[in-house]
């Protein structure tokens, strides 16, 4: 039917705009130039706007956005590393934060001391010892390397977290046996030099702490963040962790964390120091920032603060300096395996400084804190230090929780457009277990997840740089006689010094990555110790710059 209008015919023969675009009948020779006049100004208007669509996507082609994901094990140093980054690049943002980190300082120590002073409260056990435990049979990595979730080397740590050692006691029966000859308490009766009744007035003196830990979790936990004050007892964990455990009378402290992003400022700025006055815009990245916190200045050093914690810690710094101090506590320590100053967030050592009441956080202080990461969080930033060819980059750092109840899974949606990945694997770890699952060592976590990720087929083309992390600690052991090879048999009987032991779980991980990345790739790594600024500033500038090189290369591939 169509075919029958004499209309349609037409059009459909001829240009269909030309019946609506012909100049209207009858027009005069004024009407044509105005009308021509409006064309022209219409078609002028129509090639800016092509020409400002065009102008816009080059921008963005030259404004660099690039990727970089941090991952590892919980406790691996993902967000020290962050840190280290924030600190060299955005140094006026990070100046601005660090009292912020106060609070989680004040935590960290309240921590420690608890772990002290619970330790001194129990009775020891034998079965923590590593050579009469029968789980602490160490095993080679190389015999057990494929099996997942099982005791490589034994679940027993020679240095074992406090949450560790003490659900370890936790778990014993022994622990209120008065028949057992061998407690602390007597112990401690006999041999510290402390006197007992010195030592019960320190522990009486200390107990407004109880209040301070209190006190600085609500400042630093967001509110209906249920999860971060619940103690962590992993289920597939339960004959370490029994359901009565929180009723105990032992401290099993529930790791604090703060979600990163909003959460993260949002939980440092409520625990923040209030200063007279306060300085200057803030320079803090677009996720980290908050409506409510307004940073206070770092730079009022002169200035005396009112904040409880900081007074309690103050008025009790001396007792506290001398439990740390007093030798028997010191081997008594010694002889439960716990080595407090390899745990996170130690600061015994600087009670003086850090317990003044005008003391803001220093740079190390802000990198040796402890504050666990849940979820996963874009940290996004330009850098501030901008020179030539990192001018106009727009670095997006992805900061994950590392743990195995942070279900890693959630890290996956991130490799998607990474340009390079750091992933830290703590090598001090060899001898310990993950504190979320009491089977699995450290040291084969790590080696698991590096297996994962350098097989991962949607990281194909990204570069991997592998922090062999927490050197400083791992020299600290070797040094004081812990031997890789009882956990790593391999290792045979070579020379047991950082520099051996490092050099050959490097190879390893080589090996790891060669054997199972998709594609040949170049294989990047350092041994790092991230806490440290003076080692580990070089080394974030090598993989900045290999980022970058990274991140052009793929552009052009594009
Ligand atoms: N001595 C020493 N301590 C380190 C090193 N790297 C990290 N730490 C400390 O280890 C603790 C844990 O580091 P984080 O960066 O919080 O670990 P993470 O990988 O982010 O852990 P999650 O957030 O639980 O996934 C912190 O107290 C750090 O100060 C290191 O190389 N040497
Ligand atoms: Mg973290």
């Amino acid at each position: 039917m169509a075919g029958s209008s004499p209309v349609l015919m037409k059009t459909s023969s001829d240009d269909p705009f030309d019946e609506f675009l012909k100049p209207p009948p009858g027009e005069t020779s004024e009407e044509r130039l105005k009308r021509q006049a409006r064309e022209e100004e219409a078609l002028k208007i129509s090639m800016a706007i092509d020409a400002s669509i065009k102008a816009e996507r080059q921008a963005r082609k030259k404004m660099r956005i690039v990727r970089l994901l941090l991952l590892g094990q919980s406790e691996s140093g993902k967000s020290v590393t962050l840190r280290q980054f924030q600190r060299l690049y955005t140094p006026t943002a990070f100046r601005e934060e660090r009292i912020l980190w106060r609070a989680v300082i004040q935590l960290n120590i309240v921590r420690s001391v608890r772990i002290i002073v619970d330790a001194l409260n129990r009775p020891s056990s034998p079965s923590i010892s590593p050579s009469t435990s029968p789980k602490s049979q160490a095993r080679s990595l190389s015999t057990t390397r494929n099996r997942h979730r099982t005791s490589q080397f034994g679940s027993s740590s020679e240095h074992s977290s406090p949450d560790d050692y003490l659900t370890s006691l936790g778990s014993n029966d022994q622990r209120n046996d008065p028949s057992d000859p061998d407690t602390d308490s007597e112990y401690n009766r006999n041999k510290l030099c402390l006197d007992s009744n010195e030592l019960e007035a320190i522990k009486m003196r200390l107990l407004p702490l109880r209040h301070i830990e209190a006190l600085l979790i609500a400042k630093l936990v967001p509110p209906n963040e249920e999860e971060a004050t619940r103690l962590t007892a992993p289920s597939d964990s339960k004959d370490t962790y029994p359901p009565s455990h929180s009723t105990r009378s032992s401290y099993k402290a529930p790791e604090i964390f703060v979600r990163p992003g909003p959460g993260l400022k949002g939980g440092l700025a409520r625990a923040r120091v209030y200063y007279p006055s306060f300085t200057g815009s803030h320079h803090s990245v677009e996720n980290m920032s908050t409506n409510s916190s307004r940073p206070t200045s770092a730079g009022n050093t002169g200035l005396e603060t009112s904040d409880e914690p900081q007074e309690v810690l103050n008025a009790l710094r001396t007792d506290i300096m001398r439990l740390w101090a007093d030798r028997g506590v010191k081997e008594m320590l010694h002889r439960r395996k716990i080595r407090l100053e390899e745990y996170p967030g130690f600061f015994l050592n600087d009670l003086e400084r850090v317990t003044s009441l005008k003391y803001i956080p220093s740079d190390d202080d802000v990198l040796k804190a402890r504050l666990k990461t849940v979820g996963v969080s874009e940290y996004r930033f330009q850098m501030e230090v901008s020179t030539g060819r990192e001018t106009g980059t727009d670095w997006r750092i992805v900061d994950v929780g590392g743990s195995r109840s942070q279900v890693r899974q959630m890290w996956i949606p991130f490799f998607d457009n990474v340009d390079a990945i750091i992933f830290l694997a703590p090598i001090s770890g060899f001898d310990q277990v993950l504190t979320e699952d009491r089977t699995v060592n450290r040291l084969e976590d790590s080696v698991l997840l590096w297996k994962t990720i350098c097989s991962n087929k949607l990281l194909a083309n990204v570069d991997l740089v592998l922090f062999l992390n927490k050197c400083d600690i791992l020299e600290a052991k070797l040094k004081a006689g812990v031997r890789l090879a009882k956990y790593v048999k391999s290792f045979g009987d070579r020379a047991n010094n950082l520099e051996t032991v490092s050099k050959y779980l490097r190879s390893k991980f080589s090996a790891i990555h060669r054997e199972y990345s998709p594609n040949p790739r170049k294989f990047y790594a350092f041994c790092t110790s991230v806490t440290d600024t003076a080692t580990t500033a070089g080394i974030i500038a090598s993989v900045r710059d290999m980022v970058i090189r990274q991140h052009l290369k793929q552009s052009k591939l594009m």
